[in-house]
């Protein structure tokens, strides 16, 4: 075992890997109608064992990942930083405005993301980021990749992966 290099993987999805929350994106010259997802969360984590002969716990790992689909979960997506959309908040509210339309949601049914639109590519980057945010208080020195995958559906999934030092 000692000098092993031999590389794994360990994955966590399904039970409560999922969130469900309302967004539209703009593509084309277009913004889609407000509609809603169940969304599925699946994460991969690469590299070598530790010296408890785990990849990493996948305790941990489906806590860390629960705690962001739980911040996501029954909110509006919103892309803080979409080129397309004028934003305008008070206190209480988000307004949104695309050409004619507008949107008016309160800010506590609001998930507020760094993101310029919410695709599942989008979204699958943004849970990588803010698990590997969570994921620097671990040794993960035997990781050399995280990836995220996003379901909007049984049909269609994105990936998103971020190579760790290893
Ligand atoms: N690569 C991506 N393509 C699209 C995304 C995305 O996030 N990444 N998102 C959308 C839309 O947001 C839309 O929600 C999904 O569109 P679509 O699959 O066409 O619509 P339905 O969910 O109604 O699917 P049906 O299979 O027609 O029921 C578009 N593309």
């Amino acid at each position: 075992m000692a000098g092993e290099r031999i590389q794994r993987k360990v994955k966590i999805e399904g039970g409560y890997l999922k969130f469900s929350s309302a967004h539209f994106i703009t593509y084309g010259g277009k913004c889609e109608r407000l509609h809603g997802h169940n969304y599925g969360v699946r994460v991969e984590a690469e590299g070598t064992l530790n010296q408890d002969r785990l990849v990493f716990d996948f305790t941990v790992l489906k806590r860390l990942t629960k705690d962001i689909c739980r911040s996501l979960d029954h909110r509006f997506l919103l892309p803080l930083q979409n080129p397309h959309l004028q934003l305008k908040q008070t206190e209480e509210n988000w307004e949104i405005v695309y050409q004619e339309k507008r949107y008016l949601f309160p800010k506590e049914d609001v998930a507020e993301l760094p993101i310029d639109n919410s695709t599942a590519e989008r979204l699958a980057e943004y849970i990588c980021n803010e698990l590997c945010k969570q994921l620097a208080s671990f040794d993960i020195s035997n990781l050399t990749s995280i990836t995220v995958g996003v379901e909007e559906a049984p049909t269609q999934m994105a990936y998103y992966s971020l190579t760790l030092q290893g």
